[in-house]
């Protein structure tokens, strides 16, 4: 495609930046060579608009842009005359000085002006506009630049990306220099972003030796990392050592060597107790932490049971209902209870126990607060509840500034130990998706005598983050725990719930279509699974369950494969929305996006603002935040103005800029992970075949669990049951019970009192 030429060499100014990728530093530059333009690209870790760049490289014909210089090598040479002073200084490089300033700048000081700038920058007052301030503030700017161009080329000889650059010259200055030549893991510890394996590539680079004792420890704390975002508090020792060494190409030997010295500096934390548990230290002390809160927490109250049975009473007759047993237990034990954990399966009575005990606080006065994990499950407890709940990050009032800092410490919330949450009663439903230092979280911000209800379905999949929080919990057998066994909604004839419960069971299901909410297909092929797909998407769910075709969600057990998020969703882009001379798209490093796409937020935001309009387009409410999972519809892609509008489903509008579409993705199929906590009027799941670790009965009883009005699984009935029989779902190294068991056993003497903060 390319005709290559002759090395050649080729300097003039940077006239304007066309295009440039900030993660690798690839410009699209015009060059002004006096007067005439080149276009030349490459990377360019670091360059501004009004540079003198001298570089060699060839020259290559571009079949539709044309002739343009490919840049193999450059320097950024101060400008040498008046005019590319004039140039560069008013590029925008230096804040505060624009094209006419720099003007006269150059016009004062001609031939003299870059070193008057280093030397006498007071002098730069002389210039008509500019304050003595503000003649520091240039000459400090020009100076930090030129340390900055300085540090970007040397960090872009190790392969470093100009953000990453950025980020390590703002750390460590002049330092960087000897750290990244002696001990580049170190910025493990210090760089948001930099994890081992950028590190170890920097120093292989700069020749540092697989067996150096930086590179094993840096390295044990990332298979420990690793682990974490596996959904691991802890790892046995002999795991950590077999996964490490295999991670270094080191033996188990060279790894258990630097354990102890971890452990002295407080990296690491080991406890020998019926197996060697190696814990990060935070985390460690987080799992601690969160269980000794626990039991400060979990106090109980003398109470009158005639009393609160009259409550009781009174309560189903206003609500015209009768309370199963176990119901009334569940809000006997609120009032007798400061911890009580509420579990059931689908269409077990969870919201109408929670709508009860909400009742009953009322009758006793006590205020209350709702909140879920996601954004979605938060709205879902709004709707069947009818009191606000917000997410429970909301409830703390996460503090958006402190991201950075958040990222590498653990989320930063405004309502902490030091100003915690005043309410009476805190009630968090979907508790199964609550990680373990969410959970640390909320319970530094309550103080004892706030009562916590905990709801949710032990038997959904556990949280993304890492811990087994509602679980251990349970399992310590130190709180109130009330399951919910009676199906009600099965008695309303749902087959979703009678098999979600059969699932759970362990039980086979019968896959025989005589249900009217809850289908089987059988398909072998890929391609007879798509099509089948799509025609009930498009053709026959909507009018059966009377939604709209975007309102289906596929939900599929991977991300990767034929029958993957990623490519399902290409294909049923294709389908459900085609491309059409009406609709605007726009191309990104992971697909197309196209007017009327279904699309789902990937991380949580809580910076970006929102709108909600009414039909006549204007703004009734505003607000910030969106939500990892939260799902909406492209309504409009301006070119002109570079933004993507989404409307979400509780109406909220969000401008999207083009930079920030890495944070949407499409969403007509998405990981049944990533279903947790939300319901849809229809289900499709495709289920051919996978690896066991993946197929086994919690997925696919989370899934069912998803349907509201009805499911349909498309695919091979063995699969299916197998998925039943497998409960090979992966362990979960967490100690969370034992410790609460450790701490309630203790009593008033508290063996973790130093390690309480
Ligand atoms: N004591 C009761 N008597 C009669 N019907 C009940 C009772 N408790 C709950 N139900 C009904 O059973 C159905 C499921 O109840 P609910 O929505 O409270 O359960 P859930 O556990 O929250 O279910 P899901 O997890 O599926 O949302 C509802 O239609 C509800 O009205």
């Amino acid at each position: 495609m390319f005709e290559v030429k002759l090395m050649e060499h080729l300097e003039g100014y940077v006239d304007h930046i066309r295009f440039r990728n900030e993660n690798n530093g690839y410009t699209v530059l015009s060059l002004d060579l006096d007067g005439d333009e080149e276009t030349v690209v490459g990377r360019f870790p670091f360059l501004s608009e009004g540079e003198y760049i001298s570089m060699e490289g060839e020259y290559t014909e571009h079949p539709m842009h044309g002739p343009q210089f490919q840049m193999r090598t450059y320097e950024i040479t101060a400008p040498g005359d008046i005019q590319s002073m004039e140039r560069y200084l008013g590029s925008g490089a230096i804040k505060g000085v624009g094209p006419a300033i720099a003007k006269r700048i150059t016009k004062k000081f001609k031939m003299d002006t870059f070193r008057i700038i280093e030397e006498e920058p007071e002098r730069l007052a002389e210039v008509k506009g500019i304050t003595e301030k503000k003649a520091r503030t240039i000459a400090v700017e020009f100076n930090e630049k030129q340390e900055m161009r300085h540090a970007m080329m040397f960090l872009s000889e190790y392969g470093i990306n100009y953000n990453l650059a950025v980020k390590i010259f703002k750390e460590y200055g002049d330092e960087m220099y000897t750290i990244i030549r002696e001990n580049p893991y170190r910025m493990t510890d210090d760089i948001a972003g930099v994890g081992f394996k950028i590190a170890d590539e920097i120093a292989q680079r700069v020749g540092i030796g697989t067996d150096s004792d930086y590179r094993i420890i840096s390295g044990i704390f990332y298979t420990l990392m690793r682990a974490l975002g596996e959904g691991h508090v802890y790892l046995p020792k002999h795991i950590l050592c077999r996964n490490a060494a295999y991670t270094l190409g080191v033996s188990e030997e060279a790894i258990e060597e630097h354990l102890l010295e971890m452990m002295i500096e407080k990296k690491i934390v080991i406890k020998e107790e019926d197996e060697v548990r190696i814990y990060g230290a935070a985390q460690y002390h987080m799992e601690v932490n969160t269980a000794r809160m626990l039991c400060d927490l979990n106090l109980s109250y003398d109470v009158s049971i005639s009393e609160i049975e009259t409550t009781i009473g009174r309560i189903e007759e206003a609500e015209q209902i009768t309370f199963a047993e176990k119901q009334k237990e569940a809000i006997e034990a609120i009032a007798s209870h400061s911890i009580v954990v509420l579990t059931g399966g689908p269409g077990t009575g969870k919201t109408t126990t929670i709508n009860g005990m909400i009742q009953y606080f009322e009758t006793e006065g006590l205020d209350i607060r709702l909140a879920a994990p996601t954004g979605r499950a938060a709205k879902r407890m709004t709707e069947a509840t009818g009191y606000e709940a917000m997410t429970i990050h909301r409830l703390l009032e996460l503090n958006g500034e402190a991201k950075e800092e958040m990222d590498r410490m653990g989320m930063a919330f405004e309502r902490n130990a030091a100003n915690p949450l005043e309410t009476d009663v805190i009630i968090i439903d979907e508790m199964s998706m609550v990680d373990l230092s969410l959970m640390n979280a909320l319970l530094q911000a309550m103080v004892p005598g706030t009562r916590l209800v905990m709801v949710g379905d032990a038997n959904q999949l556990p949280s993304i983050g890492a811990g087994n929080v509602l679980k251990d919990i349970i399992a310590s057998g130190e709180f109130k725990v009330v399951a919910l066994n009676q199906i009600f909604r099965q008695e309303e004839g749902s087959h979703i719930v009678r098999n979600a419960h059969l699932i759970h069971q362990g039980r086979s299901i019968e896959l025989d279509n005589k249900s009217k909410d809850f289908f089987f297909l059988q398909r072998t092929s890929v391609q007879d699974i798509l099509g089948v797909m799509v025609y009930l998407i498009r053709d026959k769910l909507p009018a059966y369950v009377h939604a709209e075709p975007y309102e289906i969600q596929v939900l599929t057990p991977m991300r990767r494969g034929e029958l993957g998020v990623e490519r399902l969703n290409q294909i049923l882009q294709q389908y459900l929305n085609p491309p059409s001379p009406d609709k605007n798209e726009k191309e990104t490093a992971s697909g197309i996006f196209r007017e009327g796409d279904k699309v789902m937020q990937i991380k949580n935001n809580y910076q970006m603002e929102w709108e909600i309009r009414n039909q006549k387009g204007f703004t009734v409410d505003k607000g910030v935040g969106v939500f990892n999972g939260d799902i909406g519809r492209i309504t409009e892609i301006n070119d002109f103005t570079e933004k993507v509008t989404v409307v979400f489903d509780d109406s909220r509008e969000i401008q999207y800029s083009y930079a920030m579409l890495d944070e949407l993705e499409l969403a007509y199929a998405i990981t049944i992970h990533k279903s947790q906590g939300s319901e849809y009027p229809a289900v499709i799941m495709p289920l051919l075949s996978g690896p066991k670790v993946l197929f086994h009965r919690n997925l696919l009883y989370t899934g069912v669990t998803r349907a509201r009005n009805c499911l349909t699984i498309v695919g091979d009935r063995h699969t299916v049951n197998s998925m039943i029989q497998n409960v090979n779902e992966q362990r979960r190294y967490s100690t969370l019970a034992k410790r609460i068991q450790e701490i309630a056993s203790e009593g008033e003497e508290n063996p973790f009192e130093d390690e309480w903060s």
